[in-house]
């Protein structure tokens, strides 16, 4: 696919698979996340689910399957629970995230940009959707707290799930992704684990 102005894009995902991408500040990887889950028009191309395409489905049902999150999401409640449908489901999931019991209760605005960050792949994570797209899910997240959502995605994955994992973190992506991706003016481009680690394109 192209999005944008962007290179152009050939990507599979397969069921239980994370895949890492990396690039250079502003080359697109956020937008072509953005894309992929119908946020922002492709110029050209297709995206498919199973036997389903992004062009022929609903939008908020595509939504709801193949999920993008956000390096910062946007909070429209005062407090995190009314962001959330299942909320007992919630809470039983908060400590597996180092999260305070009470935080579901807190004014989001006094809540700490990794407390926020971690709430976010929660509310992300609801209702299992197929793919999850994730922008730099831990860049605000101390090594405990990081390694709490690592845990979990490998969890989300083992289960059937499928990530495509924005990082400029190349020790996240060695130890969560499966692939290696960089994207670049060229386009993207299968890396080996060696090089992902190294930082060669
Ligand atoms: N809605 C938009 N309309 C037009 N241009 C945009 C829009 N959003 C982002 N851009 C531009 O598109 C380019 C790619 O942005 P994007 O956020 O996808 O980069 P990125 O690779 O994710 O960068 P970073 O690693 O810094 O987050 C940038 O030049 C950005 O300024």
């Amino acid at each position: 696919m192209v999005a944008g102005d962007l290179p152009s894009v050939t990507l599979a995902l397969h069921v239980g698979e994370i895949v890492t991408l990396r690039g250079p500040s502003g080359i697109g990887k956020s937008r072509l996340l953005r894309a992929i889950a119908d946020l922002e028009p492709a110029r050209s191309g297709s995206v498919k689910l199973r036997d389903a395409n992004l062009a022929t489905m609903p939008a908020p049902k595509w939504r709801d399957r193949v999920r993008y999150l956000a390096a910062e999401p946007g909070w429209w409640a005062e407090t995190p629970g009314p962001h959330f449908r299942e909320i007992s489901a919630v809470r039983t999931r908060l400590a597996a995230l180092l999260l305070p019991e009470n935080i579901l209760e807190r004014p989001i605005a006094e809540l700490s940009t990794g407390e926020r960050q971690r709430l976010a792949l929660l509310r992300g994570m609801e209702g299992a959707p197929a793919v999850l797209l994730l922008d730099e899910p831990t860049s605000a997240l101390d090594p405990a707290a990081s390694d709490a959502v690592v845990d979990m995605l490998r969890i989300y994955a083992k289960r059937g799930g499928a990530v495509l994992l924005v990082t400029h973190n190349p020790q996240q992506a060695k130890l969560l992704g499966h692939r290696h991706f960089h994207l670049d003016q060229t386009g993207c481009h299968e890396i080996s684990l060696d090089d992902m680690v190294a930082g060669v394109k």
